[in-house]
């Protein structure tokens, strides 16, 4: 049932939040999980979330025996009886397309639609297929589709990445630990999710080291078998919730959040005057002066995460002065400012530049939200707004978010989430696609 989140702003929250299992580590870990060609995995913190539900399927469709229950998934993967993952389930989700490299080195074959372009930027997977290439694998696209064939087996090599890409790292690392040899991929993405991805495969069998660092090493393996593992908690998903402490100026308990992987995200808000405390558990973030506004440059990890962007603007939009926030991750991540100024926020974009003046009162409107981070985002200002936001476009924000209109209500928000009436369904028609209709290759 299409729905709208009512936000009803001003209020101030407190209270505790529990984090859920990382979106962005599950995705992968499910798709190494392809690579278990004994036993079975269990996959412990998966979040209930969409995306999950998707990837799932995607394994299912292979002929892989799936099985999810109360935030537990347990995969047996000793038989696969297709390598080919069809457009209707990769262009839900991007991340889909993880499923290539455990495919492709543990069965020779694999045939993988195209993702679309996601509505934050033409995303390119060149670097993905450079790696495969680069280990022997024949590549070929017609029909929406690429095709990867491998003789015998993939053959270890030097990768350089131009650009440190999370998925591409994961993919290759995934790729490699199967093949005949050692693989060095160079210049790869830091990410703490490569870090649980790395951590499950060796769990499986693999001989990977330097994860987490530039230069990542895999010693290739005869055979991977199904392993145990727990899934890290999902730091955007608690840097957003930190941000709603902030945004209300309110005192809340992030439990589960682990502070080393949101090291830039605590520092520019205790720049801005937020105070945060940090223990083994959690992080209690509160906000009891007016908040100072500063510069946000996203990088890759352990710089500023692109997933935090929107959020972060919110967050400027309630603080004394002017801030800028550089997007320097994706071409085209500040949809979310049209609809902020649709809630009275005043915020300049020229190129991967947005100026964000602060302090203006925001007001509550309805908005749209254009993908998941921008939804959240939304939320997050609706929080400060003064009167009634409505939200749509939420399957955006399922595919990311657990129960956030319950999690934010048990902390005192004014906020629900209701069907959408037959002529708004209409009109959520013509608002913004999932996913672009043209495909990238490069
Ligand atoms: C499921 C998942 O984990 N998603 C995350 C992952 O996405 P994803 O893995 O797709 O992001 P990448 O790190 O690959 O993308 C970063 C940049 O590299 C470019 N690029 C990427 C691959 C490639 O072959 N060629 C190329 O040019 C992209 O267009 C983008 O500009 O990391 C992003 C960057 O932290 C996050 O925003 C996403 O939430
Ligand atoms: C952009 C994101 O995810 P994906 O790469 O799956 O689109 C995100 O998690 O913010």
């Amino acid at each position: 049932m299409m729905s709208k989140i009512i936000v009803r702003g001003g209020k101030k929250l407190s209270g505790r939040v529990r984090i859920h299992g990382a979106k962005n580590a599950v995705l992968p870990i499910i798709a190494a999980s392809i690579l278990g060609s004994e036993g079975e995995s269990v996959i412990h913190d998966a979040p209930p979330l969409d995306d999950v539900n998707v990837i799932n399927k995607v394994l299912e469709s292979l002929g892989i025996e799936v099985e999810y229950k109360d935030e537990s998934i347990r995969v047996n993967a000793r038989r696969i009886q297709t390598c080919e993952a069809s457009y209707e389930l990769v262009r839900k989700m991007r991340a889909s397309f993880l499923v290539m490299g455990p495919l492709l080195t543990r069965m020779g074959h694999a045939r993988i639609s195209l993702p679309g372009g996601c509505a934050i930027g033409t995303r390119p997977i060149d670097q993905h297929l450079k790696g495969f290439e680069a280990m022997g694998a024949n590549i070929e696209l017609g029909q929406g589709y690429i095709e990867a064939r491998i003789n015998g087996k993939l053959k270890g090599a030097k990768i350089y990445l131009d650009v440190a890409s999370v998925g591409a790292t994961e993919n290759i690392m995934m790729a490699a630990t199967l093949a005949e040899g050692t693989t060095l991929i160079e210049n790869a993405a830091k990410e703490p999710e490569i870090v649980d991805l790395a951590n499950y495969l060796n769990a499986m069998g693999a001989k990977i080291r330097g994860a987490g660092t530039g230069l990542i090493r895999i010693d290739g393996v005869e055979r991977l078998k199904g392993a145990v593992h727990t899934v890290i908690p999902d730091r955007i998903e608690a840097g957003t919730y930190m941000i709603a402490a902030a945004i209300t100026r309110s005192d809340l308990y992030i439990e589960g959040a682990i502070a080393d992987h949101l090291r830039p995200v605590i520092s520019k808000m205790q720049e801005m005057g937020v105070q945060i405390n940090e223990d083994e558990n959690g992080l209690r973030v509160y906000a009891d002066r007016p908040l100072r506004s500063v510069d946000v440059k996203t990088l890759p990890y352990p710089g500023f995460p692109t997933d935090m962007q929107s959020q972060m603007m919110a967050l400027l939009l309630v603080a004394e002065g002017t801030g800028i926030v550089t997007e320097t991750v994706f071409e085209n991540r500040f949809m979310h400012v049209e609809q902020m100024a649709n809630m009275n926020a005043q915020i300049k974009v020229e190129g991967r530049t947005a100026v964000v003046s602060g302090g203006n009162r925001l007001k509550g409107a309805k908005v749209c939200a254009s993908d998941l981070r921008a939804g959240a985002a939304l939320i997050l200002a609706a929080l400060a707004a003064d009167g009634d936001t409505e939200i749509t476009g939420l399957q955006h924000i399922d595919r990311g978010y657990v129960n956030i209109t319950e999690k934010l209500a048990l902390l005192g928000a004014d906020i629900q989430r209701v069907p959408l009436e037959v002529i708004e369904l209409e009109e959520e028609d013509d608002a913004l696609p999932l996913f672009a209709v043209q495909p990238s290759l490069a």
